[in-house]
């Protein structure tokens, strides 16, 4: 409420001046940014409502346990994201994952049409059509939509000869009474409460098995890792690139692990600026795992952002936009995940990495990122279209589960009604953060990537670069991070790669390798690419 106070405040009066009429293009950049005031818009009465509702939603993810007929109930992190993670039985995966939805989702039906009503209203009244355009207005873009359509056009074939591979595995490890080789795949049996990364099951789809790569988060644990020196390892990183390290604040303020005291936390991953210049705080359940190793990466590229950014005007304290935000984590991760900077650490032993063993890496990044794609795009095209009334209150589950089809060839292991509420099961959606950020990030990282590892001096395929340690990629990176939002964010790239669009050709040359694998095994086995099939229910089918 003092937040939105404050925004009131400055916000009605920087609405008493046309822009049109300033010539300065940093004060009228400012004056753009003040009118827009977000829920704070919202008359008191309807704010206090909103706001409850939000905290309503969020709390019901948070606090939200699945419970075994007799004995303890499970928590999502880190109990129910193992066992989607680690079980092979599509009995116990089926339990987690319509448990969890009928904890979650269900719950949130109601709240989540008085939420959709409140937040088109709030956008009414900062002069947009709906909320979903609100969002899509962070991307100063009039041709967001047509654009992020043409990247999608071009990362599908990438995608649907992954689906077809992995559901060719799927179909090995679970029979064809769970999977049609010419239909969708059923959402439980990917790895992931939501499918979005496919990475946990790997050992069922690795094109070379007699070469598993090292368990790494085994590594990890015999070298007796704690969360405290993840996040050591990854400040590490950044300094090594010249770029700032965290002040003394963030180790004292931060939360690192979940307090074992009983209080009742939101797990997801989070960074914090407290917009003081020196309070910067990273929230997370830190398990000793690989992928959590991975977050904290992306979470410390966050508060590098803030500590790049921090002695702008309050005004322009955020990222270029918010795929910005998001990618200047996920691109260190592309670094530290490579075999070269894994050997440098310790976290892998074997001295180097044949053709073989290189296609199961590069399967292993694939299975979380080209994954995500169809995920990542869909969360907001459904968002976008309830907020825009195209998708009415009464058929919001079988809408999003048509788009679930249609992008991720993924079908729900068991009928769903109305009465679910299945994308209120993904935290974004039931705490109201858009997601078509990491969409773009997805695809604006490895342009970043390319244009790092370029600076950085690597020679070779783009998979085996690593920055660590190069003065000239941070300051590349640096440049751009001390824009903060000052500046538009197609300037702000071509500071770094010397485009000012985005571009999906740098994660194709990534993936090359892996695609030409991908297609050659596929046209051995007469895969069908796509799902003609377009339904689950095996009863229902014969
Ligand atoms: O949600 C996250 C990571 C959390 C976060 O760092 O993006 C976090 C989300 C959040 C949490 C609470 C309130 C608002 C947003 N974002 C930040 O902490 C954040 C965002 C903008 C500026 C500063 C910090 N990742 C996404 C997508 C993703 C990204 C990268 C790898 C894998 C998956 C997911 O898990 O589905
Ligand atoms: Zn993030």
């Amino acid at each position: 409420m003092e937040r939105s106070q404050h925004m009131l405040f400055f916000g009605t009066r920087a609405r008493l001046f046309k822009i049109a009429r300033f010539q300065d293009p940093v004060v009228k950049r400012m004056l753009s940014k003040l009118q827009n005031i977000d829920k704070a818009a919202l008359p008191k009465d309807e704010l206090r409502e909103y706001n409850k509702i939000l905290a309503y939603m969020e709390t019901t993810y948070s606090m939200a346990q699945v419970c075994l007929n007799e004995g303890p109930c499970l928590p999502l992190e880190p109990d129910l994201e193992e066992v989607m993670a680690t079980s092979r039985d599509q009995k116990e995966l089926l339990w987690a994952w319509q448990g969890w939805r009928d904890a979650v989702g269900r719950q949130l039906r109601i709240t989540f049409e008085r939420y959709v009503q409140l937040s088109n209203k709030a956008a009414k009244l900062n002069g947009y059509v709906d909320m979903g355009a609100l969002w899509r207005s962070k991307y100063e873009s009039d041709t967001l939509e047509q654009d992020l359509e043409q990247l999608y056009r071009e990362l599908q074939p990438l995608y649907l000869n992954l689906h077809a591979y992995v559901r060719r595995a799927l179909h090995r490890h679970y029979g064809p009474e769970f999977i049609d080789l010419r239909g969708p795949i059923p959402a439980h049996l990917l790895g992931n409460m939501w499918a979005q990364s496919w990475v946990n099951i790997l050992d069922l789809v690795l094109p070379f098995p007699k070469k598993p790569p090292e368990d790494i988060t085994k590594i990890m644990r015999g070298q007796h890792w704690k969360p405290k020196k993840m996040f050591i390892e990854a400040e590490r990183f950044y300094t090594s690139l010249g770029l700032l390290p965290t002040p003394p604040e963030f180790w004292k303020n931060s939360m690192m692990e979940r307090p074992t005291d009983g209080r009742e936390l939101e797990c997801h991953a989070s960074a914090w600026d407290f917009y003081n210049s020196k309070d910067f705080r990273i929230k997370k359940c830190t398990e000793v795992t690989i992928e959590d190793l991975l977050s904290i990466f992306h979470q410390m590229g966050h508060i590098q952002y803030f500590l790049q950014y921090r002695n702008l005007s309050v005004i322009f304290r955020a990222g270029a936009n918010p795929a910005f935000e998001e990618a200047v984590g996920s691109v260190i991760t592309l670094s530290v995940f490579s075999h070269k900077h894994l050997l440098n650490r310790g976290l892998v032993s074997h001295q180097h990495q044949d053709s073989e063993e290189e296609v199961n890496f590069l399967m292993g990044i694939a299975l979380d990122k080209i994954a995500f794609i169809p995920f990542a795009y869909l969360m907001d095209l459904f968002r976008w279209k309830v907020f825009d009334g195209t998708i009415q209150k009464d058929v919001y589950n079988q809408e999003w589960w048509n788009l679930r089809l249609k992008y991720q060839g993924l079908c729900p292991p068991v009928p769903r009604t109305e009465e679910d509420f299945d994308p209120g099961a993904k935290f974004h959606i039931s705490a109201s953060v858009p997601y078509i950020r990491y969409f773009l990030s997805l695809v604006l990282q490895f342009q970043l990537h390319e244009a790092l590892c370029k600076a950085s001096g690597h020679m070779g395929p783009l998979h085996r670069c690593d920055i660590y340690n190069s003065k000239m990629a941070g300051k590349l990176l640096e440049d751009v991070l001390k824009l903060g939002s000052s500046k538009p964010w197609p300037e702000v790239l071509e500071k770094i790669t010397g485009q000012t669009e985005v571009s999906a050709k740098a994660l194709m040359t990534y993936f090359k390798p892996l695609l030409n694998w991908l297609v050659t095994e596929n046209v051995r086995q007469g895969e069908i690419l796509g799902w003609p099939d377009f339904s689950c229910y095996f009863e229902e089918k014969y």
